[in-house]
C-alpha cells in the first residue's frame, strides 16, 4: 500500500470522520494573538496566533518539550503560578483579554476548567468531589447540589458505576474512574472550555477508550482542548489538530487534513513517524 493510502486508512479507521468546516469560518471560544512566553531567558512560545473553535475538540500534538502544555496552561492562566514566567500578547475569551488586569483569575478558571495528566480527586467522598465547586461558590440548596452532582456524574459517564456509593472516598476508585470523577468535578461548574493535559497517559486502554468516547459526547456542550502524545488519539477524538515544534505553531488545520495531506513537510515527517 502507498504511504498516502496507509495514512488515509489510519485516519479513516480511527476517526469519526466528517467534513470539518474551515477554521476561519467558525465562531471562536478563544483567540490567541501574538502570544509569546518566556521561562526566565527561555523563549518557550513564539508568536502564536490561533483560534479555538466553539463546540469542537482541538488536539495539540508535537514532540516532547515543544510547548503543548505551556500553551494549554496559558488558556486559564495556570502559568501565573510559575515564578519566572513572562507572557506577551493576548488571549481573548468572549472578547476580553484574559491577561487584562481586571480579570478575576478564579472566575476565569471556572469558565475554563482543566483536567491534568494524573487524576487528582480530593480525599473526600465522590459526592463532595463533584459538589466542591458549588460549595466554594456558597451554594447551600441540597436538592440543587444533588441534581448537579447526578447530572455531572452522568455527563462524565460515571453515574451508573458510583450511584450506590456516593459516600465512598474518591480515591477508592480506579484510575480511569478517578479521571472521570475529575471531569465530573470540572463540568459541574458548566465551564465554556475544558482543557485536558494528556488525560489518558496514566490510564489503561479500556479506561482510555471510555474517556475518548466521553470527549466526543462532551463536545456537544463544551469546547475541548486536549494535549496528547498519542497521534491515534488525536485522530480519533479531535476535529482540528495543531502541530507544534520547538515553541512554534507549525500547522493547524482540520484533523483529517493534518493526518492525510498536511501542507508542511515538518508535519508530514512527524505524523509519518520519520521524526519525533
Ligand atoms: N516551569 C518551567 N520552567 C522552565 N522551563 C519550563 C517550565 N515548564 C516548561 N519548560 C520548558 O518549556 C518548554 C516547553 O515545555 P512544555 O512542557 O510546554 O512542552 P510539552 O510539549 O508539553 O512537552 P511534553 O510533551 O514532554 O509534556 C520545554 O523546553 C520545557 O523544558
Amino acid at each position: 500500500m502507498s504511504e498516502q493510502a496507509n495514512k488515509t486508512t489510519f485516519v479513516q479507521t480511527h476517526a469519526a470522520f466528517h467534513q470539518a468546516p474551515p477554521l476561519e469560518t467558525l465562531p471562536k471560544a478563544l483567540e490567541v494573538k501574538n502570544l509569546n512566553l518566556w521561562y526566565g531567558d527561555k523563549h518557550a512560545l513564539h508568536d502564536i496566533n490561533m483560534g479555538i473553535p466553539k463546540g469542537k475538540v482541538v488536539a495539540f500534538i508535537g514532540p516532547s518539550g515543544c510547548g503543548k502544555s505551556t500553551l494549554l496552561r496559558c488558556f486559564n492562566r495556570m502559568n501565573d503560578l510559575v515564578d519566572n514566567c513572562r507572557i506577551e500578547g493576548e488571549i481573548l475569551h468572549e472578547g476580553v483579554n484574559i491577561y487584562d488586569r481586571s480579570v478575576n483569575v478564579a472566575q476565569l478558571r471556572r469558565r475554563i476548567g482543566m483536567v491534568f495528566q494524573k487524576p487528582n480527586p480530593f480525599p473526600k467522598s465522590i459526592y463532595e468531589n463533584v459538589a466542591y465547586g458549588l460549595r466554594l461558590l456558597g451554594v447551600k440548596n441540597k436538592a440543587y447540589i444533588d441534581e448537579v452532582v447526578e447530572k455531572s456524574l452522568r455527563g462524565a459517564a460515571l453515574w451508573d458505576e458510583v450511584k450506590d456509593r456516593l459516600d465512598a472516598n474518591g480515591l477508592s476508585l480506579s484510575g480511569g474512574q478517578q479521571q472521570r470523577l475529575v471531569i465530573a468535578r470540572a463540568i459541574a461548574l458548566e465551564p465554556d472550555v475544558l482543557l485536558l493535559d494528556e488525560p489518558c497517559s496514566a490510564l489503561d486502554p479500556i479506561s482510555t477508550a471510555k474517556i475518548e468516547e466521553l470527549l466526543i459526547e462532551l463536545k456537544e456542550r463544551f469546547t475541548i482542548v486536549i494535549v496528547t502524545h498519542n497521534m491515534q488519539q488525536a485522530a480519533r477524538v479531535s476535529d482540528y489538530t495543531a502541530y507544534m515544534y520547538l515553541g512554534d505553531l507549525i500547522e493547524y488545520d482540520a484533523t483529517d487534513t493534518i493526518f492525510t495531506r498536511p501542507r508542511r513537510q515538518e508535519t508530514e515527517d512527524y505524523i509519518t513517524g520519520r521524526f519525533g
